[in-house]
């Protein structure tokens, strides 16, 4: 039974690719290469360029390739941009994803496991957060993909759909066999900026905000490895094949590093110092994102592998040493 992926070809979902191939399942890529690249695929997957809101060719991958499965990564996801362009991201997020959810579950997709994200939290009232907390996000970005969360729920109310949303705290690293790994253009998150910026890519790196309510004053994030991640996703699968019911669940490892904590570790892996500009919060930034993460170890008994932030950091800044090679190619 074939998994389609949309947004394979993306960071996330080139793992999530690696993944099913490993476990030896088929797979069919949908990705419009908007922010991915088809080179961080295997040349053996079958890819599609298109867009997920383009109905006849979801129905025509669903049919031809007999999928009974859906990973849906697919999206936009700069917050500051969503703030810049919030029709922009509600078309992308929540109204292209109900063109895709009509179409698969139309052509007979019967699972479908959404990527989602902890900014549908917004500012949390407590750390770690639990996933009952009711959400309430702070940006378009958030609202966009718990909007989906919802169509999605009402959706499988209503149709022959069961569904895992994974609400991704921050997502780092890279394939530890260096296979895939974050290749975004201009990327924003921390740690990719500051191996970029370890490898003389950057001229500096900005700490935004060192006035919070923190231990060292800046913000503190749960950092969960890619391929922990891809395995959280394997697991959502695997439940949801043996019958298992709809679950909303949180992939952090419930432990927050401050943004000075990560830019020490790099500055320790990559054995390089780097210029620090401290400079003003940037919008929309809550102080502390950390998970409860306990009911995805309960309900799929999830292990995660990778819960070590010299790790992730060193993945990362491997990946991105190698990665104008791979750019070229
Ligand atoms: N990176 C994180 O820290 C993080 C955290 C929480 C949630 N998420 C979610 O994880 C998912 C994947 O994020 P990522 O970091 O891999 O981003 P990414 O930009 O690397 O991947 C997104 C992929 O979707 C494709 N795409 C976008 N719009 C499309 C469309 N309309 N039709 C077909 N393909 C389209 C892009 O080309 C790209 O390959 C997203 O849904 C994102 O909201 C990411
Ligand atoms: O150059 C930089 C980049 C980031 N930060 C700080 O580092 C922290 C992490 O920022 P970033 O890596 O941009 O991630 P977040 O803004 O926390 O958002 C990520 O994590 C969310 C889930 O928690 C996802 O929804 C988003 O898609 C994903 O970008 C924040 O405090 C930022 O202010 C800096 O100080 N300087």
């Amino acid at each position: 039974m074939t998994v389609l992926v949309t947004g394979g070809a993306g960071y996330i979902g080139s793992h999530m690719v690696l993944a099913l191939l490993d476990a030896g399942e088929e797979v069919v890529v949908l990705d419009d290469l908007s922010t991915g690249f088809h080179w961080a695929l295997p040349p053996e997957v079958p890819f599609v360029r298109g867009d997920i809101a383009d109905k006849a060719l979801v129905q025509r991958i669903v049919r031809e390739h007999g999928a009974r499965s859906l990973a849906h990564f697919a999206a936009k996801i700069v917050v500051p941009d969503s703030v810049a362009d919030p029709l922009g991201y509600y078309l992308s997020n929540t109204v292209k994803s109900r063109a895709l959810i009509e179409a698969a579950v139309g052509a007979g997709i019967e699972h479908i496991i959404f990527s989602s994200t902890a900014a549908v939290y917004g500012e949390p009232a407590r750390v770690p957060v639990p996933e009952d907390l009711p959400p309430d996000p702070i940006n378009p970005y958030g609202r966009s993909k718990l909007m989906t969360e919802w169509m999605l729920a009402d959706a499988a109310r209503a149709h022959n759909l069961r569904y895992v949303v994974l609400r991704y705290f921050n997502v780092a690293g890279a394939d530890p066999r260096g296979r895939s790994g974050q290749s975004t253009h201009n990327a924003t998150h921390l740690i990719k900026a500051a191996t970029q910026t370890a490898l003389g890519q950057r001229r500096h790196l900005e700490v935004f905000g060192t006035d919070y309510p923190t231990p060292d004053g800046t913000c503190l994030r749960d950092y969960i490895q890619v391929s922990d991640l891809a395995d959280a996703h394997m697991m959502a699968l695997r439940h949801l094949r043996r019958g298992g019911g709809n679950l909303t669940l949180n992939c952090g490892y419930g432990r927050g590093f401050s943004v000075l904590e990560v830019l020490d570790t790099v500055r320790q892996i990559s054995g390089r110092d780097f210029p620090i500009v401290f400079a003003p919060r940037r919008v929309g930034d809550p102080a502390r994102v950390i998970a409860e993460a306990d009911r995805i170890r309960d309900e799929l008994g999830w292990q995660p592998k990778h819960d070590d932030l010299r790790a992730i950091v060193a993945q990362a800044f491997a990946w991105e040493r190698a990665l104008p090679h791979r750019n070229q190619i």
